[in-house]
Parts: C-alpha cells; sequence; structure tokens
C-alpha cells in the first residue's frame, strides 16, 4: 500500500469528539485501525489481550502510530505484526477523538477490502467475523461507529 492507494472516502465522514471533551492540555496520541470488510460486507474484530488498558474488550485491530511513522505505515506495521496480514489497499473512513482514563486518543479508522495472507493471531488474541457486531464488550469510542458501519457494510452488499 502506498499513500497513493490511500483514498479519502466521501461515503461518511463523521467527524466526532465522544465521551468526555478532551482535554485541551492533554496530546493526542495518533492510532491506525483498520477494518477488514470482506465482500459479504462481514468485518474482523480482535478481543485485547491481557495487560493492555481494557483488556478483554472487543476492538478493530491496529495500534499507535510511531514517532516518525506515518498512520498509513502504522497502519500496514500493525497489521503484519498482530495478523501477520498485508494490506493491499485501504480507504480513509473517518477520524474521532475519545478521553480514555489512560489516554487522550485520535483514532484513524480505515477499512480495507484487499488484503493478503488469512489473519493469524500473532499476539494470542481472539478474533471474530462478524456481520452485524454482535461482541462485547466493545471500546467505547468504538461503538457510536457501527451504525455508519453497517451502512457502508449494506453497500457493499447490494
Ligand atoms: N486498535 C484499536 N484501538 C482502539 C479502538 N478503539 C479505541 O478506543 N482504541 C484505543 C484503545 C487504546 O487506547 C488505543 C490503541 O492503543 P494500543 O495500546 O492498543 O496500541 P498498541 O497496539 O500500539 O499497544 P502497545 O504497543 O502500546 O502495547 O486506541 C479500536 O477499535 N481499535
Amino acid at each position: 500500500m502506498t499513500q497513493s492507494e490511500i483514498r479519502q472516502s466521501n461515503a461518511t465522514q463523521p467527524e466526532a469528539k465522544l465521551g468526555q471533551e478532551p482535554n485541551a492540555s492533554a496530546k493526542a496520541i495518533d492510532v491506525a485501525v483498520g477494518i477488514l470488510m470482506r465482500p459479504n460486507g462481514d468485518v474482523l474484530l480482535g478481543q485485547r489481550p491481557q495487560g493492555k488498558p481494557y483488556a478483554g474488550y472487543w476492538e478493530f485491530p491496529g495500534g499507535k502510530v510511531e514517532a516518525n511513522e506515518d498512520v498509513a505505515s502504522a497502519l500496514r506495521r500493525e497489521f503484519m505484526e498482530e495478523l501477520g496480514v498485508s494490506i493491499v489497499c485501504a480507504e480513509a473512513w473517518c477520524c474521532v477523538e475519545h478521553v480514555y482514563p489512560h489516554a487522550h486518543v485520535r483514532l484513524h479508522f480505515y477499512i480495507s477490502r484487499h488484503w493478503e495472507g488469512e489473519p493469524q493471531s500473532l499476539e494470542g488474541q481472539a478474533f471474530a467475523w462478524q456481520g452485524a457486531v454482535d461482541v462485547q464488550p466493545l471500546l467505547p469510542a468504538t461503538i457510536p461507529l457501527l451504525q455508519d458501519l453497517d451502512e457502508v457494510r449494506r453497500a457493499v452488499q447490494s
């Protein structure tokens, strides 16, 4: 995946600030998050491993953008590290901020319909392909996006 393959989607661009108002003095941590979407609209979720904040909660795979790394590179790296999957192309979907007790995060969500490799649990986490997302608990910042995601899933199916 190159920068040119990261396209802005016009379909859904919720610019939401979720949860508490972000503390202006707390620097937001950028997080790259990828939603793998099968042709039938199913999406892949993973369960956060022990030792992390919100262990046991379900999330879309991804992780923090490192220093001197762009979001697209972080997405590629996280998917290779966590799942052994190579993202071929992905589309920027939306960006949301959330203030957790442990961090103020800025989540950059991408949707990918084209990847290479079968997801493997390289960090011991559970995974689940879901239609309408039905795993619980989900990370609080991710829950409000599910309705918009359902619209994308339906558009893919039709
Ligand atoms: N991957 C992912 N993170 C999410 C989602 N929703 C959400 O609020 N987050 C938050 C939880 C965490 O505060 C942050 C991700 O940080 P992380 O600690 O999992 O990142 P990482 O894998 O780089 O972890 P580490 O190297 O620091 O152990 O983003 C989501 O759907 N997917």
